[in-house]
């Protein structure tokens, strides 16, 4: 097993005082090495915090998580960072230095691979820019190779935070909304690769995708989310249209009441003083 979550709940340490919801609520799931599943959801669903406690980021309020088989807060500090080795969390924006170039960046994928002087040698003279040319080249974007990062567009932006995904040697890919800068032609073909990297290695690929139908046509698993709660996770045979309107309901009608109170507001303002 990659991941076992038993009853986990998450609280952002940063929630406001009173706040009495948690980003997750007694979350459940196991998911073998080597499987695939799309996490979906309305905003604020808990997807990002699902994928960052997976990637041992911040440890939970109570449950218990299990990360290839071991409990990751209960290891030393020296263990926990050879386990996160094994995790490539891929953030929805990646922080790329922005005066950097393409190639280094691309190549401090294999950060946890190498030890301090091999890291500050590569910023010096890149260790091996032909991994990192390899890697862009299957999300066509071999010719920024030495571009600065600040000069990219935000979907090349996007796709070079994928490039580091393949030159890691992770075990599992914790990927948030990979697509979201990316028209539809590229959104796909960025998946297959993500998908064919995954396979090759027998990686465990998690990916939070706003794009339902994307995530049907191409996941074999679909776990849907909805207030830090799963709300289906479900083979995507099995996933109904009823489930998909079941699980977005509530934001749509929060969605209309948030507009009817700002229409009320501008409207009748002393109201609401
Ligand atoms: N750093 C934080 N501090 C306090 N609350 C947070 C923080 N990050 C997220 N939250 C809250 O946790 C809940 C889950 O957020 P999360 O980002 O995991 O949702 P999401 O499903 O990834 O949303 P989106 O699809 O919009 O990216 C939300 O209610 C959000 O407001």
């Amino acid at each position: 097993m990659s991941f076992v979550l038993r009853g986990i709940s998450v609280r952002h340490a940063s929630a406001e005082r009173g706040d009495s919801c948690n980003a997750l609520n007694e979350v459940s799931v196991s998911i073998k090495q080597g499987e695939q599943l799309a996490l979906i959801g309305p905003s604020g669903a808990g997807k990002t915090t699902l994928l960052h406690t997976l990637a041992c980021a911040h440890p939970q309020a109570s449950g218990e998580l299990s990360v290839f088989g071991v409990s990751p807060w209960k290891l030393s500090h020296a263990e926990r960072h050879a386990l996160r080795a094994r995790l490539f969390l891929a953030p929805q924006t990646p922080p790329l230095p922005p005066r950097q170039r393409v190639v280094t960046t691309v190549l401090a994928g294999c950060l946890p691979q190498w030890n301090i002087w091999q890291a500050i040698a590569s910023l010096i003279r890149p260790s091996n820019p032909d991994a990192a040319y390899d890697a862009l080249a299957r999300f066509n974007l071999q010719d920024k190779l030495y571009a600065r990062v600040d000069r990219l567009s935000g979907g090349e932006r996007q796709r070079c935070g994928m490039a580091r995904l393949l030159v890691s040697k992770a075990d599992a890919f914790l990927v948030d909304e990979p697509l979201s800068a990316l028209d539809p032609m590229l959104a796909q073909q960025t998946l297959t690769t993500l998908q064919q990297e995954a396979a090759s290695r027998n990686a465990t690929l998690i990916c939070s995708l706003h794009q339902v139908e994307l995530a049907l046509s191409c996941f074999p698993r679909i776990v849907g989310l909805r207030d830090g709660r799963i709300v289906f996770d479900a083979p995507r045979a099995k996933v109904t249209e009823a489930m998909i309107t079941e699980l977005y309901r509530h934001a749509v009608q929060d969605e209309q009441r948030d507009v009817r109170r700002r229409q009320r507001a501008f409207m009748y303002p002393a109201d609401q003083l």
